[in-house]
């Protein structure tokens, strides 16, 4: 499951972005996958300067400059193919427009191929992984909690019956499906410590004095996690969305896993609509198990490391064909 909801996500993006699917391309994933690893290494001289000197032998500035160059030619050839093919109004991606607009700008404030390339690297690297991880998670807790996802099969089923294909329109007959994903994020938050800030202004924080210029980390994983803000918040219990109108969109501060304000996701909507119809589509089709007979209940939830918190090792599922 874990492989085949990582290629999916990958290939989306691709598509929208490139305009054609790159996540079959082993490199690609490879390069991917080294980029995503890099994002989270947290290098020990960064809070220790006078560890500084360990960098000339950590390797990891040869493992940045390696992966840069593979993205930096990758992404010269996607952009020189752009240039040079016959293309379809109808079917514009993300590069299309972007050298759309660096045509129509060329005079006044022309838009490098170098900032084309940054913007399309930060879809990447922002959208991909964590697009993934949600994703996995509620996946990861409806097994684990075999009424719940009896429930979301009845609403997903109930709402289309045994119509091939489930569209966008959809969704909005699928409360129970948006609560299970917001409860996912709230139980695992996949970018848990947001992206740091720095302080422009002096500040008090629940009585403490924090200096402009000092770098700030949130914990949106522990404000969802927070009993005076949410009851028995370590159950999983997709239920109490549909009680609240809490949304995870930064205008509710118990519910940031998108971040907020200014620097917030830009990418919550794309994400959701990706994650929504993907799991519609799974619970709508499939009945889920675990192999060799092991008891949904027990399905581990432990974490592994890095700046995205993604379920340790892969999520093996048994799925059989739902007969309609
Ligand atoms: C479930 C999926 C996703 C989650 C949980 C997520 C979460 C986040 C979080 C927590 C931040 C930092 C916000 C802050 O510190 O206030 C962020 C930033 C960002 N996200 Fe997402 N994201 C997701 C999907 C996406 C997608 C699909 C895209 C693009 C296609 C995207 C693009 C970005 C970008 C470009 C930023 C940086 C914004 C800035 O620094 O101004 N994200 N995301």
């Amino acid at each position: 499951m874990t492989d085949i909801l990582t290629t999916l996500t990958n290939d989306v993006i691709c598509r929208v972005a490139l305009g054609n699917k790159y996540g079959l391309r082993s490199d690609f994933k490879e390069m991917l996958t080294e980029m995503l690893v890099l994002l989270g290494v947290v290098p020990l001289w960064e809070y220790i300067p006078w560890l500084s000197w360990t960098r000339r032998f950590d390797g990891v500035d040869e493992r940045i400059a390696r992966v840069a160059k593979a993205f930096d030619e990758f992404l010269e050839m996607v952009i020189q193919e752009h240039r040079v093919r016959e293309r379809r109004d109808d079917e514009l991606d993300l590069v299309d427009i972007l050298l759309d607009v660096q045509r129509e700008n060329a005079s006044c404030s022309p838009l490098e191929d170098d900032t084309i390339k940054a913007i399309i690297l930060d879809m990447f690297a922002a959208g991909t992984d964590t697009t993934f991880t949600a994703l996995e998670w509620a996946i990861v807790e409806l097994i684990r909690n075999p009424a719940t996802i009896k429930t979301l099969q009845n609403e997903v089923r109930g709402a289309v019956g045994s119509k091939d294909e489930i569209d966008e329109q959809d969704l909005e007959k699928m409360p129970y499906l948006k609560a299970v994903l917001k409860e996912s994020l709230r139980l695992h938050t996949p970018l848990p410590l947001l992206v740091p800030r720095e302080l422009t202004q002096d500040t008090k924080v629940l009585g403490y004095d924090v200096a402009s210029g000092t770098r700030v980390i949130i914990n949106a994983w522990a404000i969802s996690q927070d009993p005076s803000l949410w009851k028995k918040p370590e159950e999983f219990r997709p239920e109490r969305f549909l009680e609240t109108s809490i949304d995870f969109r930064g205008m509710h501060f118990e519910l940031i896993p998108f971040g907020a304000g200014r620097r917030g996701c830009p990418g919550v909507t794309f994400a959701m609509a990706v994650d929504e119809l993907a799991l519609a589509k799974l619970v709508h089709k499939f009945d889920f198990g675990l192999p060799n007979g092991a008891k949904m209940e027990e399905l581990h939830v432990s974490e592994s490391n890095g700046i995205t918190i993604h379920r340790k090792g892969p999520l093996l599922v048994v799925v059989t064909p739902h007969a309609f």
